[in-house]
């Protein structure tokens, strides 16, 4: 089975959150001024397209993005359809299959327009975040910029997911991605101190019995 990228392409017109840094790739040389190279820069912020959260994001004593363990964003993980919702409650989620996989990738195609950054995103409510600890969840996705709502100041999704040791993927491309089992790899930069790091998120499926 070959491998889906599920990442957003990054380029100066992605959508970033409201007065977040817009992303900047340039070029440092270009071949015909070094004479032998082309060499770029980029300037982005942590939180552009596919990213993960690191804890420190949102909780000054939370772990920077060097701390996190790479094992969290590599291996199965189950992709899950939740359209057409204000929120992901727990009785949502108690209507899916469930069993021993850790990752948990939701589809809720509440992004539209992926030219133009959010007004409004179907959430996670943190309610339902002991029913993910229930099921031994420890990394949540989304094809969303944020587990919270848009103009959350307080964040409750991301509090209630890190208490629950549960990590956070946002701005995965999950349109056409079928409900199933796959593996997933989205590994963050080793920024040391950050609070987050874009990814490239690739998923495969893989079959049930396996
Ligand atoms: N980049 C920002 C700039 C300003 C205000 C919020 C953000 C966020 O990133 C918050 C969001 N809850 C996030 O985790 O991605
Ligand atoms: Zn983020
Ligand atoms: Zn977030």
């Amino acid at each position: 089975m070959t491998w889906i990228d599920i990442s957003q392409p990054l380029h100066s017109g992605i959508p970033v959150w409201p007065g977040d840094a817009p992303f900047q790739y340039e070029f440092t040389y270009t071949k015909e001024e070094s004479g032998s190279v082309n060499v770029g820069q980029v300037q982005m912020s942590t939180h552009t397209g596919t990213h993960i959260d690191a804890p420190f994001h949102f909780d000054e004593a939370g772990s920077k993005v060097n701390e996190l363990d790479v094992n969290l964003y590599i291996g199965k993980a189950r992709v899950i359809h939740l359209p057409g919702r204000e929120k992901i409650k727990a009785e949502d989620l108690m209507e899916k299959e469930w069993g021993g996989i850790s990752r948990l990738l939701i589809r809720t195609d509440s992004w539209r327009d992926r030219n133009v950054f959010p007004e409004e995103i179907c959430h996670l409510d943190p309610d339902a975040v002991p029913y993910l600890k229930k099921q031994g969840i420890r990394l949540i996705g989304l094809d969303v910029p944020s587990v919270d709502p848009i103009d959350s100041k307080t964040l409750p999704a991301h509090h209630a997911l890190w208490d629950a040791g549960i990590h956070i993927l946002e701005g995965a491309v999950l349109d056409n991605v079928e409900e199933g089992i796959y593996e997933l790899m989205a590994l963050p930069l080793p920024i040391l101190g950050g609070d987050g790091s874009p990814v490239r998120a690739v998923i495969r499926p893989v079959a049930e019995s396996l």
